[in-house]
């Protein structure tokens, strides 16, 4: 077209930690109460479709003092921060405290399952944004689609665009709480009508990988829905494609 310049905008620089004594390395052996580390991994690759140069700091311990460290030090040289773990409220949980000590607080725990822990706010005197996700596998990807693509959308110049929702009709009982988004991996298809139909991958704890494997779009049943009935025409965000 003719053009010699044009404006680009420089990748944006994601430092990535996963938390937590009993996440290993793949590789190192797996101690007693062990837990090969999933989340960095689903994270990289996330981040790198999303056009992200990603930062892989590692595996962080339970420890405020490691933790805060670690945080400032990769707020100085990333445009946005990422852990997963230690969001929540048990004994070990440092990461809100890391971030409160070090920066600012924008919002902690969220109407959604799963992810109700993550954690949100800015990090050192850059105010480097921060995310917090949780431990859990499925949390992590659900918070990423529907809190970190936004993000990264807007810390690349993009607008901020919707997601991609369909309707679809629940072929089978789906379970959810007023007051409360639930996302529900799910498997839809299209019938000889050219009409779309969803079910639930089954099982639905929120450390259950393979069930996003299995999935190949997440159902939304929204705060003000109990639920779904069998024939009811339910929301879905398809993930083939979507990322
Ligand atoms: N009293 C309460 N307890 C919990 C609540 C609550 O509201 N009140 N919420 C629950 C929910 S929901 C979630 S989700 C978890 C999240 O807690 P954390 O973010 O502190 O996550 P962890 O305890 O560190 O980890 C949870 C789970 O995931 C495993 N994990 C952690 N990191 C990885 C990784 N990189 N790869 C693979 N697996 C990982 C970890 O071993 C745990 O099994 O809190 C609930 N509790
Ligand atoms: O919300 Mo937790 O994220 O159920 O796993």
């Amino acid at each position: 077209m003719g053009y010699a310049e044009i404006s680009v905008c420089r990748r944006p620089k994601v430092a990535i930690f996963s938390t937590g004594n009993e996440v290993t390395a793949p590789g190192e052996p797996l101690p007693k109460a062990g837990i090969y580390d999933a989340n960095r991994f689903t994270l990289m690759g996330l981040l790198t479709e999303q056009g992200a140069e990603v930062i892989d700091l590692g595996i962080l311990p339970d420890d405020l003092s490691a933790t805060k460290a670690a945080l400032e030090n990769a707020a100085q040289q990333s445009d946005l921060v990422i852990t997963s773990g230690g969001v929540s409220v048990g004994q070990a949980d440092f990461t809100r405290e890391a971030l409160e000590q070090l920066g600012r607080l924008a919002f902690w725990r969220v109407a959604l399952r799963p992810g109700r822990p993550m954690v949100c706010g800015w990090l050192g005197e850059r105010h480097t944004p921060f995310v917090g996700l949780p431990g859990n596998p499925v949390a992590v990807m659900v918070t990423f689609l529907q809190f970190v693509k936004p993000l990264l959308d807007r810390l690349d110049g993009q607008p901020l665009s919707p997601p991609n929702r369909l309707n679809a009709i629940a072929d089978n009982a789906l379970k959810s709480r007023y007051k409360r988004t639930d996302f529900i991996r799910g498997v839809y298809h299209t019938d000889e009508h050219g009409q779309l139909h969803v079910r639930s991958t089954g099982a639905q704890g929120s450390g259950i990988l393979t069930s996003m494997v299995a999935a190949n779009c997440l159902i939304e049943l929204t705060d003000d829905q109990d639920g779904a009935q069998p024939g009811e025409v339910v929301s879905i965000q398809p993930l083939t494609g979507w990322l």
